[in-house]
């Protein structure tokens, strides 16, 4: 389990993470999402023990992180600008993790290196940005971590790297139940990936939930009536949002959704739809019940509604 705790980093005035709880449980991958300087890359720092919180605690199985080496041996940090060390091949860095990574296993590094199709001889300096994010995932994954962060790790990768990677990081969370928290601007990006999500804006987590309990706890209805009525006739349903065009309405409800259904069929529809929302429609609409618009925290791939 990772525990954070009333979580708060300045940096000198500034206040990047503030009062920041969550509890993210072993075998859990968790995508945090936030528009540029939300504080994904502080949080991440804080979580591998770079940064020391300045109020609030942070643990990992229950010990806390900063300047505890037998805990950080146990993670894997791919940040967003990954570094190796000068004049360096990836077989050199392999030996380098296996000195210092106590799981390092090296039959896996191998059958990475085979997989990613990269030569572990040639010099990480000549390599494109997208592969140096390959070699970095390889070592990640070959030091077998029983937490594994990662900082935009998708970003400079093709699609089919992405796909290779967002399948080996499951593989590995659900096989070995370790624990994963990755970071993106894009909610697309994390969504097919992460077990739960958590919308970090200005250094704090506004909206966080299981990726199934997002994707059933809201849905739209369209209906329509062959009487004159108001939305008024909704009253008794939990309704977050309404829209009437004509004799139609677009209804976004929350609540048992076999309930709901019976009781607008009560109301003698001529015309009732249920359909499902995507992600980005929840969290639209989550986030606007909290008193935030989506749009405000301006994320890639918004929201299509
Ligand atoms: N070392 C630092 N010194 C001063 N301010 C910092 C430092 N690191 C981060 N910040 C500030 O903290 C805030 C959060 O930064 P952070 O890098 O965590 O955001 P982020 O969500 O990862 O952003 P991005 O998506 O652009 O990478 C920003 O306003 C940033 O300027």
């Amino acid at each position: 389990m990772i525990k954070a705790t009333h979580l708060t980093k300045r940096f000198g005035e500034f206040t990047a993470i503030h009062n920041l709880d969550c509890a993210i449980p072993h075998g859990c991958i968790y995508g945090l999402v936030g528009s540029n300087g939300a504080g994904k890359s502080t949080f991440l720092r804080l979580a591998a023990g770079v940064y020391q919180a300045d109020e609030g605690t942070l643990t990992l199985s229950g010990q806390p992180v900063f300047e505890n080496p037998s805990v950080k041996s146990l993670i894997a940090f791919i940040p967003d600008d990954v570094y190796f060390l000068t004049n360096s091949n990836l077989d050199r860095m392999a030996a380098f993790y296996s000195a210092t990574q106590p799981n390092f296993d090296y039959p896996r590094y191998r059958e990475l290196t085979e997989l990613f199709r990269l030569d572990g001889k040639k010099a990480i300096s000549t390599l494109s940005k997208g592969m140096r994010r390959q070699a970095a995932m390889i070592l990640a994954l070959a030091s077998r971590p029983e937490y594994i962060f990662m900082d935009e790790t998708f970003d400079g990768l093709d699609p089919v790297m992405r796909g290779l990677i967002k399948s080996l990081l499951c593989s590995d969370v659900s096989e070995r139940k370790s624990t994963a928290i990755i970071t993106s601007h894009s909610l697309r990006e994390l969504e097919d990936t992460c077990d739960q999500l958590a919308m970090l804006h200005k250094g704090g987590i506004i909206l966080q939930n299981e990726v199934e309990n997002l994707k059933t706890s809201l849905y739209k209805v369209q209906i329509a009536f062959s009487y004159e009525y108001s939305e008024a006739l909704f009253a008794p349903f939990n309704v977050l949002h309404c829209s009437k065009s004509g004799s139609v309405s677009n209804l976004i409800l929350r609540g048992d959704e076999d309930r709901t259904r019976e009781k607008l069929r009560a109301l003698s529809p001529i015309l009732m739809e249920f359909l499902p929302l995507t992600l980005e429609e929840v969290f639209t609409y989550e986030m606007e019940t909290l008193g935030y618009s989506f749009h405000d925290v301006d994320l890639q791939g918004g929201p299509h509604v």
